[in-house]
Formats: structure tokens, C-alpha cells, sequence
């Protein structure tokens, strides 16, 4: 059985309740929109997707977070456990703009220096009634040295794009450890078909070299 993934990556989504950091990863894992508002419960969630990126088999497992504050102390277990962050506001609500500071500033405290963010701005469907430009978000991640996406769960806008942009960076980052990780598989599988080829000469081909998962 061919591989599922290669190496396996945590991305933490953060922001205020209701910017739309559920309906994003739904879009994004599933494809689809709900336009009721169910807060997250219990603090945290989680959902999986695989994505090739370079020719390496990247499998996200993106926690979506609560963004109400009686959570925070759950929540905040799980940053240093993530390798990418997407920080997430809500274009039509200023205040979610603006409590990005206390989001940064918890992740500089509670995750690894190592972590990769990227910043977006969500609900870019609805122009009508936005309250932060995209000039102010994208002036505010450069300051914060992040890169910035507009996006729209509902028009399925840029999500794609800004999944796989962090989970780019985040391979990025951790290149060295993947490749020799990768290496080291490499060469345990080897060796098992080498062993293979010494002790049991009769049994050969792929679907036993393949079982060593
Ligand atoms: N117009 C528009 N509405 C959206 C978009 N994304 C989410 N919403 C709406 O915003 C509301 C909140 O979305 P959620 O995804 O539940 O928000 P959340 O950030 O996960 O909230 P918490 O779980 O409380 O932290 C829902 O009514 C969604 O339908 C979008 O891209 N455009």
C-alpha cells in the first residue's frame, strides 16, 4: 500500500468568536458553508486534509479554535504544539481587527519561536458592510512580518490559497527535519527489503517492501 502521507504538520486557527474561523476550515476540508453561527464548543477541534507541496505529502491537522474568552485557558494548551498559525479577523467588525494584538502577543508567549503565521481577513463577500480596508490588514501583516490573505468561506475566496501558503511556510521552515526525515525512511525501508532479500530470498515485490508503514 502506497504511503498516505510523509510527514504530518499542526496549524492552529485564532481570532474572535464569530470572524468565521470554522466556516474557513469547513470550506477548506470539506467544501462546504453553513450560515448559522455555532460556536465552538469545548474549546477546540480539529480537522485533517492531505496536500502535496514539492513532491512531499504534507498531512494539516488544522485546530480550530473558540475564539470566546471563557476558552482561552483550553486553548492556549495547543499553541506549542503547532508549527503554523493562521490569524483570522473578520472584515466587517473592527473590534476582531483590533484584538489581533492580544492574539499575536499570546502566540509570541505560548508557541515555539519556530512557528510560521500568516494573517487573514475573512468575510470579503461582504464589502457592503466592511469596516477594516485591505489596506489596514495588509500594512498591519507587514508590521507583524505575516502575509496576508482576504478571504470568504462563504464565495470559497483565497481559502485554498491561504491553507496552503502557511503549510508551504511551515515546510519551509522545517525543511532540514523533513528531509532527513524523509532520508531516514528512505533508508529503513531499504534496509527491510535488504533483509527481506537475505532471510526470505522467496518473498519479493513491492506489496511486502510496502508493508513496513
Ligand atoms: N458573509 C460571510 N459570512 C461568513 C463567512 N465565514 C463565516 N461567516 C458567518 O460568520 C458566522 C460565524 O462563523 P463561524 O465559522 O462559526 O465563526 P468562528 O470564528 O468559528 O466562531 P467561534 O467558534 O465562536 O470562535 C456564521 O454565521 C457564518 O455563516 C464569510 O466568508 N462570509
Amino acid at each position: 500500500m502506497a504511503k498516505q502521507y510523509d510527514v504530518l504538520f499542526r496549524l492552529l486557527m485564532l481570532g474572535d468568536s464569530g470572524v468565521g474561523k470554522t466556516c474557513m476550515l469547513r470550506r477548506f476540508t470539506e467544501n462546504e458553508f453553513d450560515s448559522s453561527h455555532i460556536s465552538t464548543i469545548a474549546g477546540i477541534d480539529f480537522k485533517m486534509k492531505t496536500l502535496e507541496i514539492d513532491g512531499v505529502k504534507v498531512r494539516v491537522q488544522i485546530w480550530d479554535t473558540a475564539g470566546q474568552e471563557r476558552y482561552q485557558t483550553i486553548t492556549k494548551q495547543y499553541y506549542r504544539r503547532a508549527q503554523g498559525i493562521v490569524f483570522v479577523y473578520d472584515i466587517t467588525n473592527q473590534p476582531s481587527f483590533q484584538h489581533l494584538a492580544k492574539w499575536v502577543s499570546d502566540v509570541d508567549e505560548y508557541a515555539p519561536d519556530m512557528v510560521q503565521r500568516i494573517l487573514v481577513g475573512n468575510k470579503c463577500d461582504a464589502e457592503a458592510r466592511r469596516q477594516v480596508t485591505k489596506d489596514q490588514g495588509s500594512k498591519l501583516a507587514e508590521n507583524y512580518g505575516m502575509e496576508f490573505f482576504e478571504t470568504s468561506a462563504s464565495t470559497n475566496s483565497c481559502i485554498v490559497e491561504s491553507f496552503t501558503r502557511v503549510t508551504e511556510l511551515v515546510l519551509q521552515a522545517y525543511k532540514r527535519d523533513v528531509d532527513s526525515l524523509l532520508g531516514s525512511l528512505d533508508e529503513y525501508l531499504d534496509k527491510i527489503a535488504l533483509e527481506d532479500d537475505r532471510f526470505a530470498p522467496h518473498i519479493i515485490g513491492d506489496s511486502q517492501k510496502n508493508c513496513a508503514c
